[in-house]
């Protein structure tokens, strides 16, 4: 486990999305070529969907199997499948409905108006076994890479500071109620679940974020930020923009990167 993360930071959100799309065609290619498939777990948020886009336009999409890949959600508005809020359907429209996915391998998480209702818990649960399912060992699979999008209060997926979700230590997918970012209900992976992964990719753009990564690499703690208690097995890379980076201690700070 590795809780020490590397901080990548580009001159502007754009050359961001960029870099991080060739980062992740080439990290999905590498697992295809030593396992046979591989798996990603997908974030909400603008910064997500710009890597997805920017994986979108790349003529080097053609080197990953789709077909081969599983995707996953670390969170998602719990609202109608076909809401335009719905994280997975913007993921469809910047990049999924373009590429050729395997449908059973695309794990949506459950939508307001699938078979649980509007019981976001079960739905939770739902998702918690897909999720059983498909691990070789433990309660989720050992996802390639996850992704997340970090708040300007610091969360992660759904995870919001001194909410219940952020506590929770035995669930891998929880619902949540009252978020602070509209919709308010929501379904979230929990940090056990996210630190399952091997590779952790946290995104921020912008000077709104600029205290919040602060805080998250030298502050309280997970429970009042999220964002440092989300880290993989192998690897934790922040990946940032100059202006999201401004706060960020001098002796934590990298070398300049373009
Ligand atoms: O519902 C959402 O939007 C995501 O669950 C959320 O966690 C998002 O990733 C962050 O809020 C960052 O969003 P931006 O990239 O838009 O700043």
């Amino acid at each position: 486990m590795t809780a020490v993360p590397q901080l990548v930071v580009h001159r502007d959100k754009e050359l961001m999305a960029q870099a991080a799309a060739a980062r992740l065609i080439t990290r999905i290619v590498d697992a295809q070529a030593a396992r046979g498939t591989a798996s990603v777990v997908l974030t909400g948020g603008r910064n997500g969907n710009a890597l997805l886009a920017a994986i979108a336009a790349s003529p080097a999409r053609d080197a990953v199997d789709w077909a081969r890949l599983d995707l996953w959600w670390g969170d998602e508005r719990f609202v109608a499948a076909d809401d335009p809020d719905r994280n997975a359907v913007q993921a469809r429209a910047e990049l999924l409905d373009a590429v050729p996915l395997d449908p059973a391998r695309v794990h949506e998480m459950p939508a307001s108006d699938g078979v649980d209702g509007s019981d976001v818990e079960a739905a939770a649960a739902r998702y918690a076994e897909e999720l059983a399912k498909a691990a070789e060992r433990g309660p989720v699979p050992a996802f390639d890479v996850l992704l997340l999008g970090v708040g300007p209060d610091t969360h992660v997926a759904s995870l919001f500071p001194g909410h219940p979700g952020v506590r929770e230590t035995e669930l891998t997918v929880v619902g949540v109620r009252g978020a602070p970012k509209p919709p308010p209900t929501r379904i979230s992976l929990t940090l056990p679940a996210i630190r399952a992964a091997r590779e952790v990719w946290l995104l921020a753009a912008g000077e709104d974020k600029a205290d919040a990564v602060a805080l998250a690499l030298t502050g309280p703690g997970e429970i009042q930020a999220p964002a440092s208690g989300a880290y993989g097995t192998a690897r934790t890379l922040w990946l940032l923009d100059r202006a999201a980076a401004a706060k960020i201690p001098p002796q934590l700070y990298p070398p300049a990167s373009a």
